[in-house]
């Protein structure tokens, strides 16, 4: 090497080193980078709620309030913290994703997006202690990386309360934990408890001829307040998350009827890029079972089995196609 060749080498192994060791441009053409300053664009949201959740007038409401209240605080005191309660298969887990697929475009697949499963990641309740610490070390870790990830946790019923009271630090009102400000992140919780206490109130409503649409928090609240949050024998809520009010939000999900199920369908054959065939709508639709026993106005599993329904159909539509040359 001459001189001046060194030199350029040793120029460009530099500039290569600062491009992509910083969240530059270039090397967040090619790797995700955390968007710092990112806020929930409110406008995007509603769209993809509305396009694409069924039957949950009250959920998108109060998610989009919260996260309107969320994104126009350009200094939040507190992380948001939404904990999500309905049946199985009213779209919890699905809401989650749409929200954070605004904060992290790519999101579940985000390497700041982190979903936890009660009965796979803590599952041993002789092991609280050390789920704590693995817990804890994993928020703090992430966060200080990228202020605004977010965090879900599923199956929050399942979840012992020791391991819940350890995220508790991070929701509440301090500026800095640590030396690390946990205020822009978000905080998901799903759970199925109180799921039966909103379909009760559900079918209360059908059967005074009262629209589904017109259900209100309010109507809600009062029933979940004695059955979820001060029943102690609900083991989600034995945690000290409640009593310290640091739950922000209470998002309730009502139980999917037939037409929101054949919503479903239709929109997963969209997804598949097939015409929309009502005949397989209809047959998926009355494949599921529904609740209560007389009325069978509710699906048991909400939209949950649509997709293996569908896998079935359209196998069969394959065979016959086949069989007919
Ligand atoms: N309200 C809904 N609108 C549109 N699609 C839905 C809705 N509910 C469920 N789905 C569809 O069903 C799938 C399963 O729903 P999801 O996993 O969100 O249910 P969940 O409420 O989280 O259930 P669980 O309590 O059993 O975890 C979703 O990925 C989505 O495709």
């Amino acid at each position: 090497f001459d001189p001046l060749s060194a030199s350029l080498v040793a120029g460009s192994a530099v500039m290569a080193w600062h491009l992509f060791s910083s969240d530059s441009w270039l090397k967040c053409r090619f790797q995700e980078c955390c968007e710092k300053n990112r806020t929930l664009n409110f406008t995007a949201l509603k769209a993809q709620l509305d396009d694409r959740l069924f039957g949950q007038h009250l959920a998108k409401d109060v998610v989009l309030k919260a996260v309107l209240g969320f994104s126009n605080n350009p200094s939040p005191k507190k992380p948001l913290m939404l904990s999500l309660h309905g049946w199985a298969g009213t779209g919890k887990n699905f809401l989650s994703q749409i929200l954070a697929e605004q904060v992290h475009p790519a999101g579940l697949r985000s390497k700041f997006v982190h979903l936890f499963l009660a009965t796979l990641h803590f599952p041993h309740h002789d092991q609280v202690k050390l789920y704590k610490e693995q817990l804890q070390n994993w928020i703090r870790g992430n966060v200080s990386a990228c202020p605004s990830s977010v965090f879900i946790f599923d199956e929050m019923d399942k979840m012992h309360p020791g391991v819940i009271d350890a995220i508790k630090p991070f929701l509440d009102y301090y500026e800095e934990v640590d030396g690390v400000s946990y205020r822009k992140a978000i905080f998901i919780f799903l759970s199925n408890a109180g799921g039966d206490l909103i379909n009760k109130a559900a079918l209360d409503f059908w059967t005074s001829g009262k629209r589904r649409e017109d259900i209100q928090l309010k109507d809600l609240e009062p029933l979940l307040s004695v059955g979820v949050f001060n029943n102690k024998n609900s083991g989600l809520w034995h945690s000290s998350i409640i009593d310290r009010n640091l739950i922000d939000y209470f998002v309730p999900f009502l139980p999917l009827e037939q037409r929101h199920v054949k919503m479903c369908v239709r929109a997963e054959m969209t997804a598949r890029g097939y015409a929309v065939d009502e005949e397989i709508v209809q047959a998926v639709a009355d494949e599921m079972t529904y609740f209560p026993k007389e009325q069978k106005i509710y699906s048991d599993k909400g939209c949950k089995t649509v997709q293996a329904k569908l896998d079935i159909h359209e196998d069969l539509v394959m065979r016959e196609m086949k069989a007919r040359g």
